[in-house]
Formats: C-alpha cells, structure tokens, sequence
C-alpha cells in the first residue's frame, strides 16, 4: 500500500524558492539489501527540512550520496551549493584546541590562518565558545562541543549543511537548549538545513518541512510541512497541534 502512494507523488515534492537540493526517485542498495527505493525530495535554500525515520532507514545512506562519498545506484541526485556535512559524532580531533578543531576544514581547503581564525573569531560568539577558543575537546561539555563542531561545519560549508542527528547522545536539557540555539543561528545565519532525526518532536520543533522515511527499504510515506508556530517556531512545543502531528507521524512510521 505504502509503495502505491508513493508511485502517485509527483516526483518533484513541494518547496518554494530556489531548490539547493533535488532527489528523484533516487535508489540505492548494499548487495542483496535494498536500502533506498524512489526517494524524491527537495530542499530549498533558507529552508530547515528533516529527515525523520528509524533507525536502519538508510538516512545516514542519503546524505553519504547526497554529498557525494557513496554513488546513487537509481535516480537523479544535483546539488546546487557547497555542503557541509555534521556527522552523528562531533569528531573534534582531541588534541587539538577547539579554534584549530574549528579551523581545520578551512584551513585544509587552503585559508591561512590569520584569515580562517578572524572568520571563525567573528563567529565565536554566536555559539557561545568564546573565552574557551584554547581549550581542548575533553575539557568542553557535550553541548559545547556539538556547538565547536557546528560551527565548523557552517564555516566550511558555504550554503548548505547537512546534520545527522547532531543532538542523539545529548541528554534532554542540553538537547533542548541546543535545539533553540539551532534555530536561533539558522535565523541569524540564514542557513539552509536539511536535517536527520528519529525524535518525532524535535522534527516537528524544528522543521519547515519533513520527510516521513520508512524502514527497509527506506521509502519517502510522507512529505509534511508544518504549518504552525511559523512566527517563533519554539512555541510549537505548547501548540496542541504538536500532539496531533506527532500522532500522524506515529501512524506512518
Ligand atoms: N557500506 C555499507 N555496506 C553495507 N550495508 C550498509 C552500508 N552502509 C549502510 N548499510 C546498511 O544500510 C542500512 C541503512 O543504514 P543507514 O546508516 O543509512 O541507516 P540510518 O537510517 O541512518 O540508521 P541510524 O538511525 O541507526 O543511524 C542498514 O541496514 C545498514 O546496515
């Protein structure tokens, strides 16, 4: 049933403005494992859109092709932009202090250094890290150092970055507090974000739009724009339309 409703979708999903990333019924399997079977989407720049499904969908699998580290097997895949890529692990080297930890992409793509710590020191302060630009990753709590390896990722990353579940091993305060950080540099940045999680509220709280992905093989059951809380979208959490949402999602899954 699920595979009907998706051969019926259009294979352009919905998103105004200028699109940044464009699936079409892009597919992919590991040996005998299908992992992904016609997946559409479209993510246009300024937009925060996420990736919601559980684990083993093949979510993680999407973003290593949409960034190019694994070939699309099916399908079209274009990208329209620089792409920074946050892993599930905030992989700051240990021994390292966090501006070089920040640094490092930029320098490895050839910025001196004066050039790449003056960018990073503008920044510094948005992600609340200045005062511990000397430290190392060990000394910085979990929070901090999702923040060091965000920011990093947004300075390398030129329009477009790609979040894999930055928040998964925070505990629930850091986890919110990180969640309304993100939305305030998103704003402030004026980032796009395509993002991947398999907590159903923080897709809701975070997102403009969402991909409803289901497992093996993973496939597109639902595009869903949220529709409330537009204004300050952190007040979604006390909208009983969340509920409901969530309950949909909960369906699908
Ligand atoms: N290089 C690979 N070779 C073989 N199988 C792979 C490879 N990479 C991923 N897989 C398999 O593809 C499926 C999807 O994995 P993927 O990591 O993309 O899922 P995910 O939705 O990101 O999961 P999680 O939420 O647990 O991170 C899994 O069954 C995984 O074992």
């Amino acid at each position: 049933m699920a595979m009907q409703k998706v051969q019926e979708k259009p294979a352009t999903a919905s998103c105004e403005g200028e699109v940044l990333i464009a699936l079409d019924r892009v597919g992919k399997r590991f040996g005998e494992t299908e992992v992904l079977r016609d997946v559409s989407l479209r993510v246009g720049r300024g937009e925060f859109v996420s990736i919601l499904g559980p684990s083993g969908s093949g979510k993680s699998t999407l973003f290593n092709m949409i960034t190019g580290l694994l070939p699309a097997d099916q399908g079209e895949l274009k990208v329209n932009g620089e792409i920074g890529y946050m892993q599930q692990k905030d992989l700051l080297l240990p021994w390292k202090t966090v501006m070089d930890n920040i640094t490092l992409p930029l320098r490895l793509k050839g910025t001196n250094k004066k050039l790449a710590r003056e960018r990073a020191d503008a920044l510094i302060d948005r992600v609340g890290l200045r005062g511990y630009e000397d430290r190392y990753p060990g000394q910085l709590s979990g929070g901090m150092k999702q923040r060091a390896s965000f920011l990093r990722t947004f300075l390398a990353s030129g329009e477009i970055m790609l979040l894999d579940e930055p928040f998964g091993a925070l505990d629930s305060m850091t986890k919110s507090a990180m969640q309304t950080w993100l939305l305030e540099v998103q704003e402030a940045f004026g980032a796009t974000i395509l993002f991947i999680t398999h907590d159903i509220e923080e897709a809701i709280l975070l997102s403009d739009r969402i991909y409803v992905l289901s497992s093996r093989p993973g496939v597109v059951k639902e595009e869903l724009t949220v529709g409330f809380g537009l204004g300050d979208k952190r007040e979604r959490l006390l909208d009983p339309q969340l509920l409901r949402m969530k309950e949909a999602i909960k369906r699908l899954l």
